[in-house]
């Protein structure tokens, strides 16, 4: 379903003045970085601002990108969900189309790679890329935005000198001879190179401290939540050791959930932080059932007394680690023959009260899980979503730059759709993987996916996630999935990429999809608009028109104005 869009062009002010870093060459044949953001190069008086707080006047260093190839140039090479962002930060009020309701007070923030070259060297996968931090600050109707990137030690040890340093999702730093390349390797056990680049996700922590994630735990960095400056490491406090976990802890007011995989005997710790506290304790312990390695845990799902582990048949490969060449599975090796399990673990006791045989499967994210219960209150099963790839991991190649970038109008998305898992406490040995609706009513794209916080856990009837509107490339719609009805509602407009969506309850809604949905959208053309639709009808009620290109990015917390 398509929806119309507000009228556009609202009364236009601006009171931006261009330095003159900002105005770039536009020339295809200039090796400089060439952003072709709308916002950036045209003439101030073409500008959306309604007025300008502080424009920083930080151009990214050295961003000399190399171009693509005249071929693909007519492709999506421009598009701005894949273009590097080109300042280091920017803040001010955007013009808003349609309104804000009054009562959205607090700020969206949105973290995700959006910087993904260094010098003239192109990195080659999404998630490759140095952290930047977007933020839209909601009040009395009004949108301050900005953006910012994070001040990792690898992004500022690329841009002291000029190249890769630390080992990111697919990019390797070269070595220079065979004898550095040994202390590579030693390095790499020891953590040392490995990124702290968080570019994945941010929270906010029940004591009010903000987080930025990525998959390492070293990259586990400390933000402002209103200036997004860098402050720090979140120092875990705990022995509990290992290089990686979990890039997508399960954050309440009142604790952090975390999976820790072990790759030297193959499992996961459960482990549990308090509010306020930088000390993880373990809950539990994992074994996988099947092996050589864990499977990648990027995501898990929790009910209200239940941690749910699940192992996929893509499975962490030391091998793949060491290589200095990215593998088509990059660290990953998919295990067909090995099987695929879902474990639960009690919360309370660290026990495991299932463990079962299920149907292959390929996800980053789970979406929930829930109790199912029989009329005496017992549980008989656990019930988890998830977006799920048809257990093809095709996807991982897709996300590519050169694919993302070189789009033709061929429809090259592969399937997804919202997986239900059912993990019956009957000891049954096996259990059940089925599309929760049909595929066809979301385009068969499915991935990043949220719902209304207040329902994590528990029975829920709505998620929000992007789909499809094919042919694309790339999940390109939002969508409302309704699981009682078994119905979407799409929102799509033409050569845009959506962000993930994020819900916000409206205080004192008794319904569940009583609230907002935001997501940053990326422009075919350079542009990209902060966008609010109403949660129930699904409908925009507001968008906002940023002066620059905002790049693709991944997940998103909110920070409530006190
Ligand atoms: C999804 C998604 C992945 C991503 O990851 C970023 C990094 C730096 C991942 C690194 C690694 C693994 C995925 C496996 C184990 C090794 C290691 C190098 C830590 O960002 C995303 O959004
Ligand atoms: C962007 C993404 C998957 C898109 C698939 O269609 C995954 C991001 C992981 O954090
Ligand atoms: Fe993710």
């Amino acid at each position: 379903m398509a929806f119309s869009v507000l009228p556009s062009s609202p009364s236009i002010r601006s009171s931006i003045s261009y330095p003159r870093s900002m105005v770039v060459s536009n020339k295809m044949s200039d090796n400089k970085i060439n952003n072709v953001g709308e916002g950036f190069l045209s003439p101030p008086n073409k500008g959306i601002y309604k007025s300008q707080r502080s424009l920083q006047d930080l151009t990214v260093a050295s961003v000399a990108s190399r171009l693509p190839p005249p071929s693909v140039a007519e492709g999506h090479w421009h598009h701005s969900a894949w273009t590097s962002i080109r300042q280091e930060r920017w803040e001010g009020e955007l013009v808003v189309q349609g309104e804000i309701p009054l009562w959205l007070k607090g700020t969206y923030l949105r973290n995700g790679p959006g910087m993904w070259h260094i010098g003239d060297y192109n990195f080659r996968h999404l998630f490759d890329g140095y952290a930047t931090l977007v933020k839209l600050h909601f009040e009395d109707g009004r949108l301050i935005a900005g953006h910012r990137q994070l001040e990792s030690q690898a992004y500022q040890a690329a841009k002291k000198n000029q190249k890769i340093c630390y080992r990111e999702f697919s990019e390797v730093p070269k070595a220079e001879n065979f004898l550095a390349y040994v202390g590579e390797l030693a390095s790499l056990f020891s953590g040392a190179s490995l990124t702290d680049n968080a570019n994945t996700g941010v929270v906010r922590l029940g004591d009010g401290r903000v987080v930025c994630l990525t998959e390492t735990q070293k990259g586990s960095i400390v933000i402002d939540p209103e200036t997004l400056e860098t402050k720090g490491k979140f120092s875990y406090s705990d022995s509990l050791g290992g290089l990686i976990h979990s890039a997508h802890p399960i954050v309440t007011e009142e604790e952090f959930l975390t999976l820790l995989p072990d790759l030297v005997k193959p499992g996961y710790v459960v482990a549990r932080m308090e509010k306020g506290s930088n000390e993880r304790k373990v809950i539990g312990r994992v074994n996988c059932r099947g092996g050589p390695a864990p499977g990648w845990v990027h995501s898990f799902p929790v009910t209200q007394n239940y941690v749910v582990v699940p192992e996929m048949p893509l499975r962490y490969s030391a091998q793949n680690l060491l290589k200095a060449e990215p593998t088509p599975l990059y660290k990953f090796r998919w295990y067909p023959h090995n099987n695929a399990y879902m474990h639960v673990m009690c919360k309370a006791t660290g026990k495991i009260v299932a463990s079962v045989e299920v149907p292959l499967f390929v996800q980053f994210h789970f979406i929930n899980a829930y109790e199912e219960k029989d009329e005496d209150g017992r549980v008989t099963a656990i019930i988890a979503d998830c977006c799920e790839h048809n257990a093809n991991t095709d996807i991982l190649e897709k996300l590519r730059l050169n694919n993302l970038r070189s789009y033709n109008g061929e429809d090259v998305l592969p399937d997804a759709r919202v997986g239900r898992f059912r993990i019956p406490f009957d000891g049954s040995p096996y259990g059940t993987l089925e599309a929760a609706l049909d595929p066809n009513e979301h385009g068969r794209g499915m991935d990043m996916c949220t719902i209304n916080p207040n329902y994590l856990g528990k029975k829920y009837r709505y998620a929000y996630a992007c789909g499809a509107h094919r042919p694309c490339n790339f999940p390109n719609t939002i969508t409302k999935i309704d699981f009682e009805l078994k119905k979407a509602k799409n929102w799509y407009e033409e050569g845009t990429v959506p962000s993930e969506p994020f819900f916000v309850a409206r205080p004192g809604a008794i319904e569940e999809d009583d609230g907002v949905v935001i997501s940053v959208v990326s422009e075919k053309n350079g542009g990209a608009y902060a966008l609010v639709l109403d949660g129930s009808t699904f409908q925009e009620i507001a968008r906002a028109k940023f002066p620059y290109a905002i790049p693709y990015g991944l997940h998103g917390c909110w920070v409530p104005k006190n």
